[in-house]
């Protein structure tokens, strides 16, 4: 009994100094924003580094460490130059990309480095999760024009021109995939209803030389219903609205028509734009014969 008192004592003077611990650690509220690698708090609690992120946020400091992971946190508006070639620069020619401030640049440079580094080549994979809203989408955009723009040849002018159209290509997929598998919900007015594998391709030189994306788990079921003030998928909205009055009368889409199955579309998005889909299409080489073919089944099924 008396050993078990002296364990109970220890125990309480043991949660006490931790206690205490952590209000000495959240009492420098000054220095919370300072950590920018969340395996230097200490201690480690939900509150601590939920503070230190909170703290970060405040600060416009939208990337933090946690170890050899990054925490990306959405700032929901463009914050400006976070994300301009000028910086893709600095990650790219920093002699160690991991000394910069946390980035997602940082985590495209060395993952590009160790796919140099090795005597034979290795993959690397990038792995971008979070709930709807997070930031995925956005977060894979900015590692596919990372790589468009510093795995790009300089070898000649000829080859230069191939590696743009493959870069542009490579680029040209987002608003396609996106157009076809986004949806605007009621967390995000463009989120991914499906879930996607990217593999960007580079040549022994480490040149970009091509990409293939599988995508799996579509939620084809919303294409039939759609939760309350949520809606269709966004290429239905765009034909609708983007359509010609040629288009209209090849299509069987009346202007102004109403669909059932197109709920809310008096909401005009940025993600409506049938322009930037075709323009997408018609550089990965879907020419406007064969497009007009996708609409049509569109408006079939
Ligand atoms: N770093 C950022 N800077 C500015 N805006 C951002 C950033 N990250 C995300 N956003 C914005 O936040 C919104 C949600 O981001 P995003 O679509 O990437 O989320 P997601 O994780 O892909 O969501 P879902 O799983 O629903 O597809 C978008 O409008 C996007 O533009």
């Amino acid at each position: 009994e008396n050993g078990q008192r002296e364990d109970s004592l220890i125990q309480n003077d043991l949660s006490e100094s931790f206690e205490e611990e952590v209000r000495a650690f959240l009492g420098d509220e000054e220095k919370l924003h300072l950590f920018d690698d969340l395996t230097k708090v200490n201690p480690v609690t939900t509150m601590t580094v939920l503070k230190c992120l909170q703290a970060r946020y405040r600060a416009n400091l939208f990337y933090t460490n946690a170890g050899c992971s990054l925490v990306a946190l959405n700032p929901f508006q463009p914050i400006s130059c976070l994300y301009s070639p000028e910086l893709m620069r600095e990650y790219h020619v920093a002699l160690c990309p991991q000394d910069l401030k946390p980035h997602i640049f940082a985590v495209a440079e060395q993952t590009y480095r160790n796919v140099q580094k090795q005597m034979d080549p290795v993959n690397q994979s990038i792995i971008v999760s979070g709930e709807s809203g997070a930031g995925k989408t956005w977060t894979s955009r900015c590692l596919m024009k990372f790589y468009a723009s510093v795995a790009a040849s300089v070898i000649s002018p000829e080859g230069n021109q191939t590696v743009e159209r493959i870069e542009k290509r490579v680029l040209d997929s987002n608003p396609v995939m996106e157009a076809f598998g986004n949806a605007c919900t009621l967390r995000n007015n463009n989120s991914s209803r499906f879930g996607k594998y990217i593999q960007l391709q580079l040549d022994r030189f480490h040149h970009l030389t091509g990409a293939s994306i599988q995508t799996f788990l579509l939620e084809k079921t919303r294409v039939a219903y759609q939760a309350p003030n949520e809606r269709n998928f966004h290429i239905f909205y765009q034909i609708t609205k983007g359509a010609t009055a040629e288009e209209r009368l090849e299509w069987n889409l009346p202007e102004g028509a109403e669909y059932r199955w197109l709920p809310n579309s008096e909401r005009n998005l940025e993600e409506d734009s049938f322009e930037v889909t075709r323009g997408a299409m018609f550089h990965l080489g879907i020419d406007g014969a064969m497009q007009s073919n996708i609409f049509k089944v569109s408006r079939d099924t």
